[in-house]
Parts: C-alpha cells; structure tokens; sequence
C-alpha cells in the first residue's frame, strides 16, 4: 500500500537508456511563429537543473478561463497543488550526439499547451526521439504567449523604462493569449475545424523549423534559453518523423497526416473526432495507431475513427482501449494528485496512473519502431498492440452503432 502523503506525487522519470534535456524555442517571436518544447537525449549529468512544469502563471490564469472557475482564487490554490513540480529532465542539457535520431510532433488537447504532457514526451526522448510538444495558437490551448516589436521609444524618455520581464527579449513585448470559450449560440463544428487546420499547419510549421535546425542552420530563438541550437546539426532522422497528440490533438494528428507525407504515421490518444472534415477519412494513407482510455469514448466517435479503418491499409490502422483509464490518465495531472481528488476531478481512473502511461508509452513505441522502421527492441512490445495484456481490450469497449 503506497503512503498516501503527497510526497510521492511528482511525473514519474522515463525509463529508457538517455538521459533527458529539455528546452524550449520561439521563432519567430510573433502569433504566426512556433513555440515548442524540446525534449531529446541529452549528455547525462547528476546536478542539473529541472524545468519548471508549469513556466509561468499566465498558465494558471488560462486554466481558470478554461475551467470557468475565478482566476485569482485558483491561481492560489493552482499555485499550491502544482506551483512546486519540475519535469524530469536536464533544463538545457547538452545534446547527446549518438547518429540521427527519430522525431515525433506532439500536439496538446483543447484546454491545454505544450508541457503537460512529459510523461509521454520524456519517455520517448529517453529512448532515442527528438520530440517536440507545440504550442497551438489557436486559442484553444489554457494560455500562450508571444512578443510584439515595442513601439519606437519617442526621444525624450531617453532612459528604457523598467522591463515588465527580465528575460523579454530585447525591444519586444509579451503578449497573452488566453482560451477561447464558445459564445452562447455559436456553432462548434466552425471554429474547432478551423483550429484544427491551424494545429496542423502548426505541427508542420514545428517540423520546417526542426529540419533547418537539423540543417545546422542559426537560429535566432527568441526565448534566449541557454542552450546551443547549433549542437543538434545533423541529429535528425528526417525519414523517420511521426505527429502524435491527445484529444482534440489527436484529430490534430489525422489533419497533419493528410497535409503533409513527412509524417510517416500517427499515434492518436484518446482522439476527439468531431472536429475533422467527413472528407478527410478517405484521404489519409498512413498509419495510425487510436490508444483510447476506456471512459472517453462514444458510439459516433468510434464510428469516425472506424471510417478510417475501411480504406485499404486498414492492416496499420490499429486501436487498443487501456482499461480503468479515464481521458485525463495521459497527460501528466494524473501523477500529480492524491487518489481521492485525482478520483473526483476525473484525473485518474482505477488503473494505477503509471500503469497506464507505461502501456501507452510501449505501445506507441512498438508501433513507430514498425512503421518508422527503427532497428530496436521495442518489438518486445508488439503484443501490446493488438491488445494482448490483461489491461488492454483490443479495438474498443464502446458498443458501437452498426
Ligand atoms: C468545463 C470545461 N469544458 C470545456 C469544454 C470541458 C473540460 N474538459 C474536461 C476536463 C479538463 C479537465 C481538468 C483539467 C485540469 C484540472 C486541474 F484541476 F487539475 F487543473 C481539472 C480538470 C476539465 C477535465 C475537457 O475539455 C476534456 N477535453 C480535453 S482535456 C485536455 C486538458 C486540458 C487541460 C489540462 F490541464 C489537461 C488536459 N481535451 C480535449 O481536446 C477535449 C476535451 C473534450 C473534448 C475535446
């Protein structure tokens, strides 16, 4: 029985053979550039510092805004459940050189943004990815924030006035985007296919800017981490790239699949249909690999994603649905809270969280070494795709309408 107190909360440490860095790049600095963090093999070392789960309270604000609770109580109560959490991995580490690594695009769910999936994102990196977790601009994620060029400072106040954030860069100014509800009487299907055409060009816009970093390119990153993005020329596998993503990111990921071919499969997590086109079912040819929790799901959901079943390549298109898993068991919340809250926010389901994230995490492993062709051992975990473990149903547990 494990002690209950909260110190054993905290987002488990990836379980593969690299040491992990991470950090994260703007470019460029405006609402139309990417935002990103990187997560990748990094030169271990035993005192580095973490970064920070949650970056900035603009997140906590966001958060409220999507909840529809008050913003300046639950940034106090935010603050105290998760102000505290650091992701396990070296902040900056320096970039582990061992041959060209595989990439993965990972795109975060309606509500979300880029760090709250490092259970998944850590793992992979620990073994052997280049993963980067984008930041939608879509107004669908909590919050984000980009930089406007500052105007031109009128001469007389020669002296620059105090910087609102030391780490600004120079001359710009930061700006918060913040979730956007629905409006009473608006019609969802609009807006939520017209983000998910943004998220897609988005994973693209991510993938464009990996590859000229790839290219050994300089690149003015606007965050002005302390990391040397020149260090990752040629480390990229740049036949080997997979989108991924959870929820509405994992239409996200059909969308991106159908838009451009460099994504040579997708992993979709607990994917949210709704949003995508009818038309779009014939005209994906990748494989996509539908790691479902057993509570989300719904007859017409399951329905859309069997329309992509019945095309030819149906033999890749694959769907496991993990048992006493709840939506929330992917992204990381569902380490961070004791059972009893964790139970009644619908952030944990029965099964044991990182059960749930080790069966996830093998599976998808498992189905990029099939279809990237990686030379690895994560065949070991085959069986995990066709459902084969006494946590997983093979295809769904929805009864679905003929
Ligand atoms: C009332 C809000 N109402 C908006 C439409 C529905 C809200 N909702 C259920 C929630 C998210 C929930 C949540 C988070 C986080 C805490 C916290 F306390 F731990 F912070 C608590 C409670 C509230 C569980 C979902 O939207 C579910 N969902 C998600 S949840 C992705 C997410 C968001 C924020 C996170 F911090 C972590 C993960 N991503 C999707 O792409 C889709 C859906 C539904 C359809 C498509």
């Amino acid at each position: 029985m494990g002690n209950s107190c909260s110190n054993n909360l905290g987002i488990p440490p990836a379980k593969g053979p690299n040491a992990v860095g991470c950090s994260d790049f703007m470019m460029d600095h405006t609402v139309e550039g990417t935002f990103f963090r990187l997560y990748y093999p990094c030169v271990a070392s035993d005192n580095a510092e973490k970064p920070d789960w949650i970056p900035c309270k603009g997140y906590f604000y966001g958060l409220a805004d999507f909840l529809k609770i008050n913003r300046g109580l639950s940034e106090k109560i935010f603050n105290y459940l998760f102000g505290s959490f650091k992701i396990p991995a070296a902040l900056n580490g320096s970039y582990k050189q061992n041959g060209k690594y595989p990439v993965v695009i990972f795109s975060h769910g309606l509500g979300a943004f880029r760090t709250l999936y490092s259970a998944i994102c850590t793992e992979l990196a620990s073994q052997g990815f280049i993963v980067a977790s984008v930041e939608h601009r879509d107004e669908s994620a909590s919050a984000t924030y980009f930089y406007h060029q500052k105007p031109q400072e009128p001469e007389k106040d020669k002296a620059s006035p105090l910087k609102p954030n030391p780490e600004a860069p120079e001359n710009l100014v930061e700006e918060w985007m913040y979730y956007r509800s629905l409006k009473p009487g608006e019609s969802e299907f609009p807006l939520r296919n017209k983000q998910v055409k943004q998220r897609a060009d988005e994973c693209i816009k991510a993938l464009d800017t990996l590859i000229q970093i790839n290219s050994g390119k300089t690149m003015e990153n606007v965050l002005q981490t302390e990391f040397d993005w020149t260090t990752l020329e040629n480390s990229m596998d740049l036949c080997r790239i997979a989108v991924m993503g959870h929820s509405f990111g994992g239409a996200t990921v059909i969308e991106a699949l159908c838009k451009d071919v460099n994504f040579k499969c997708g992993i979709a997590l607990d994917a949210w249909m709704f949003p995508l086109d009818e038309e779009i079912y014939v005209r994906v040819k990748q494989p996509i690999f539908f790691i479902n929790s057993e509570k989300f799901q719904w007859a017409g959901n399951i329905s859309r994603m069997r329309k992509l079943d019945s095309s030819s390549t149906s033999m890749q298109r694959k769907m496991i649905t993990i048992k006493g898993t709840v939506h929330q068991s992917f992204p990381d919340f569902t380490f961070l809270t004791g059972n009893w809250i964790g139970k009644i926010l619908k952030l944990k389901g029965e099964l044991d969280p990182q059960v749930g994230i080790d069966l996830c995490n093998r599976a998808s492993l498992a189905f990029l070494q099939r279809h990237l062709g990686l030379d690895k051992d994560f065949n070991q975990w085959d069986h995990l795709i066709e459902g084969k473990d006494h946590n997983l149903i093979p295809g769904t547990n929805v009864t679905e309408i003929s």
